[in-house]
């Protein structure tokens, strides 16, 4: 191996190392496995370019009956088959880009969101390959795009919506435009996407967004947490009131 591809293997493993490090330390496990809604899993998968990481995400086919056209992480719902959140967005991100479970590293499972639909939704973060190219699933994938994470808390173009859920439960919605010069497109990451995107950013780059968000960052997981217990709390009392 030459000297300079030693050195940019020597950069990678050690912007893994201090990622793995601060992921670990946030690792829900199942923690919320058993809570009773029905589930479903994406992957975040982090691979690191230039000497950054980056995170790849797609665009739902305009085919699909939801979501068309929203740009979202490989994943899908639960189905028989998985034994845990891993396994459902392992197997989705493989049906869906072409992903081998076995060239992913995951490394955790950060606190879950609850989408349109009331599936409870798993963010399992792995690491893969820089080399890996994606073999859309015309089916299901439109586009297959990367953003530098960095992106996620120092964005470019940005905005926020406030927000508020079926159930009656507030929050704000952010919205990141990201103009792709590899694709010369522009895509839109908003919503639950945005949501997880940037909480991963979060506890990685441990640092302040340029803009507002919902959480205590001196305690980001606690806060994560409740926000995220408030949020499937006020589905559940709603469930109960229309009992
Ligand atoms: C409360 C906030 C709500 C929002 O944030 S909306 C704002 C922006 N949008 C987002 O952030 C996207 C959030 N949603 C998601 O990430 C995903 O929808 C979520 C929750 C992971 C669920 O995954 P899905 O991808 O919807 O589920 P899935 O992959 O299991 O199935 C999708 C549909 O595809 C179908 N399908 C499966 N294999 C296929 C194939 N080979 N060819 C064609 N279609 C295929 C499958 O039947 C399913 O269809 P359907 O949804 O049941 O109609
Ligand atoms: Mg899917």
């Amino acid at each position: 191996m030459a000297v300079a591809e030693r050195e940019g293997e020597q950069e990678r493993n050690s912007i893994k190392e201090r990622a793995r490090l601060r992921l670990r330390e946030c690792d829900v496990g199942d923690k919320f496995s058993s809570l009773p809604l029905p589930k479903a899993s994406v992957l975040l998968p982090l691979m690191v370019r230039a000497g950054k990481l980056h995170l790849l995400l797609t665009v739902r086919s305009m085919q699909l009956r939801r979501s068309p056209g929203e740009v979202c992480f490989p994943g899908g719902k639960s189905e028989a088959i998985d034994k845990d959140e891993i396994d459902t967005a392992l197997r989705e991100a493989k049906e869906e880009v072409g992903l081998q479970p076995e060239n992913v590293e995951v490394v955790c499972r950060l606190v879950p969101g609850i989408d349109k639909m009331n599936h409870l939704v798993t963010p399992v973060v792995g690491f893969i390959e820089d080399t890996f190219q994606a073999i859309p699933n015309p089916g299901e994938v439109s586009h297959v795009f990367v953003v530098p994470l960095e992106y996620f808390v120092k964005p470019l173009n940005y905005k926020t919506l406030p927000y508020k859920t079926s159930s009656g439960y507030s929050s704000r919605m952010h919205c990141f435009t990201y103009d792709d010069d590899e694709h010369k497109m522009s895509f839109k990451i908003w919503g639950l996407t945005a949501h997880f995107a940037l909480f991963l950013a979060l506890v990685i780059f441990g640092k302040r967004p340029t803009f507002e968000v919902d959480y205590d960052l001196d305690n980001l997981i606690s806060s994560s947490e409740n926000n995220f217990m408030n949020l499937y709390a006020s589905l559940y009392e709603r469930k109960k009131s229309n009992l």
